[in-house]
């Protein structure tokens, strides 16, 4: 028999990240289901190494760090895959940025590579974790199909979103109003899916 996933039953949620543009997303989608949460900047917990060979691995490893100070706490793990470049910069993705996490370098680099190839799609992935204090971690993983465009394109969004095009959408993720890429994300889909395993 499978064990049914546990539910978040409410109090404090932690945000386990450390990325703010990320943070104000989680928080948008998350408003309606968490009264309070803070993030894991917000309470000075350590950002820890990702050691994972996979999204889930490293959603599930920095949910579990943020949960030892004592609350359920989410993480996020994701990237952009890039078919053409095998699979880059994949869970590389923030480390491709460099410690000045320089997205205009880390574009180039994409695009870089990019150079004599024919096949421009990507995609998102993101992974999310919840994790409590007693070690168990409820995980799911969304996705987000889309082209790779050069110039890079619109101030909205972070990351690689102004070079990345959704399927069926003319304009970047950095040209789009935040409220529509909430609607096709990446971070949407696993948040659709994490909402309805742990908190309906
Ligand atoms: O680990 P935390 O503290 O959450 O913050 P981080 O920025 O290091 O996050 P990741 O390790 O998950 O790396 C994900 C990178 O992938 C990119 N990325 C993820 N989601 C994105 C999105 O919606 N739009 C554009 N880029 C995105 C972005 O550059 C992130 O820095
Ligand atoms: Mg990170």
């Amino acid at each position: 028999m499978t064990t049914p996933p546990r539910r978040f039953t409410g109090g404090t949620l932690v945000i386990a990240s450390h990325n703010k543009g990320k943070v104000r997303e989680i928080a948008a989608l998350l408003g309606p289901y968490a009264a309070s949460f803070v993030s894991a900047g917000e309470l000075g917990l350590p950002e820890p190494e990702e050691t994972g060979t996979t999204f889930i691995a490293n959603a599930e490893l920095k949910a579990l760090a943020a949960a030892k100070a004592g609350h359920v706490a989410l993480a996020d793990d994701s990237g952009m895959v890039v078919p053409a470049l095998n699979g880059d910069p994949g869970i590389y993705s923030a480390r491709w940025a460099g410690p000045e996490k320089d997205f205009q370098m880390a574009m180039g680099k994409v695009e870089d590579g990019l150079k004599g190839q024919t096949d421009r799609s990507a995609w998102f992935v993101c992974a999310l974790s919840l994790a409590w204090p007693d070690g168990h971690v409820e995980t799911v993983e969304g996705r987000c199909p889309g082209t790779l465009v050069w110039p890079p394109r619109g101030a909205h969004g972070f990351g690689y979103d102004p070079m990345f095009k959704p399927d069926g959408h003319d304009i970047t993720f950095g040209e789009m109003d935040p409220a529509r890429k909430h609607e096709m994300s990446h971070r949407a889909d696993a948040f659709r899916q994490l909402v309805e395993r742990c908190f309906k």
